[in-house]
């Protein structure tokens, strides 16, 4: 038995389900939502018709959208124990703050535990809204600052940054910002949606759901590159240096970070709009060295490209983050708001047409044998 099964560690290349959201060809280096191409999305689209076009299937009328985003602006509310709970673990790391609030919230609003498809989808646009909030409030809460009551009158991006800055951005930063959340909303069976999808499989709340994908996308192997490619950005700290930093990666065989992917054997779509985003931010801020340490170690990785490996979504947006001020570690957090109307359709997903998600792992522990009492070991 042990000889015949085959064993798929990661569960590389296998399909668990189906479903209907986002296409990703990794052999050709594309991705789309609901058929729609993202680059057509990012350049020409809203967060907020991205968000309704994930949740619900079609991108939105003039009037669905103006009621969508009604309802996502009157969600921007954290019940006061919220705040308490972010000072109580201000000095945590913001991902592990963002996952304590959200869990905390669960327990504090009773129709968190509602489960259902419309309970699904109301919850889900009430932490769409909620999460920056958590974010926000919590940077501003470790710098002594008092939490920025959110704008109506913004849209989630901007209002975002609003929160987080307690300064207006301008048209360009909300759009940048927008643009990152667009890039980021869904991805298919990543990680952390993979995991929100087993804890939903088991009948749970959305709330539980969202957890258990807060927890896996903080990890560097998934979200938590963008913040580690930054750390690499200072090490390098010249273009000239790039060269030698990736030479001394590859001779340890450690990971270069905003590098590799499960899927894409041709660089991820969706780096393009990151890296215009990072040479004209730069530009503009009179920083262009930020740009060009980056893509002096794209050029050292070039040798090691020709099996596939390509920069992914992490590589190019912590630059852009470092640019608006933005600490390091909140660019997880920020990939989170991205990326909940993704974990709240795959959570809706698996809910509608329900398995439990449970494989199998192969035993090689040792043969039976006798039971030796504590006494005689
Ligand atoms: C939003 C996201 O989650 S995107 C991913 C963000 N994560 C990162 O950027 C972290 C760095 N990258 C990685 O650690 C990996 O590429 C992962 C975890 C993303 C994907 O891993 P896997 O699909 O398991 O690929 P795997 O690790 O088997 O890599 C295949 C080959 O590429 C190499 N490789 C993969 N990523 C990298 C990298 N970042 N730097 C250098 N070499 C790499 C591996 O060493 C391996 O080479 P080998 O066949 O000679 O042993
Ligand atoms: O799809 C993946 O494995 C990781 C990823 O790029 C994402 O979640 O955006």
């Amino acid at each position: 038995m042990t000889d015949t099964v085959k064993i798929n560690r990661g569960l590389k290349g296998i399909h668990f389900e189906r479903c209907g959201v986002s296409d990703i060809d990794g052999a050709r280096g594309e991705l789309s939502y609901r058929g729609y191409s993202i680059h057509d999305l990012a350049t020409q689209s809203t967060f907020e018709e991205v968000a309704y076009l994930l949740i619900f299937g079609e991108l939105p009328t003039a009037a669905q959208l103006a009621d969508f985003d009604a309802r996502l602006r009157a969600a921007r509310v954290l019940p006061q124990p919220i705040y308490d709970i972010i000072a109580a673990c201000k000095d945590g790391h913001p991902m592990d703050v963002l996952r304590t609030a959200v869990s905390a919230l669960a327990a504090l609003e009773p129709q968190a535990q509602q489960t259902g498809e419309e309970a699904f989808i109301e919850n889900g646009i009430r932490l769409t809204a909620q999460v920056p909030m958590i974010v926000a409030a919590h940077d501003n809460i470790r710098n002594d600052r008092a939490p920025v009551a959110p704008d109506p009158d913004l849209s989630h991006a901007a209002n975002w940054l609003w929160m987080l800055k307690g300064e207006k951005p301008d048209a360009e930063t909300a759009r940048l910002a927008d643009v990152d959340f667009i890039l980021h909303a869904e991805h298919g069976s990543n990680a952390s949606s993979f995991a929100a999808r087993v804890t939903i499989s088991t009948e749970t709340n959305l709330h539980g759901g969202i957890v258990t994908a807060i927890s896996t996308l903080a990890g560097p192997a998934h979200g938590g590159a963008a913040e580690d490619v930054m750390k690499m950005v200072h090490e390098i700290g010249k273009p000239e240096n790039a060269a030698a930093y990736v030479k001394a990666k590859r001779a340890n065989r450690e990971a270069v970070m905003g590098f590799g992917h499960r899927v894409y054997r041709k660089e991820d779509p969706r780096a393009r709009h990151l890296r215009e985003g990072v040479r004209r931010l730069g530009e503009k801020m009179g920083a262009p060295e930020w740009y060009e340490i980056l893509q002096a170690v794209v050029e050292a990785m070039k040798p090691y490209s020709r099996h596939g490996l390509n920069v992914n979504v992490d590589f190019y947006s912590g630059v852009i983050y470092q640019l608006h001020g933005i600490p390091m570690d909140l660019y997880v957090p920020i990939f989170a708001i991205g990326r909940m109307p993704g974990w709240v359709i795959q959570c809706i997903e698996q809910q509608r047409s329900n398995i439990l998600i449970r494989p199998l792992t192969l035993y090689d522990g040792p043969e039976p044998r006798a039971y030796v009492p504590i006494g005689d070991r």
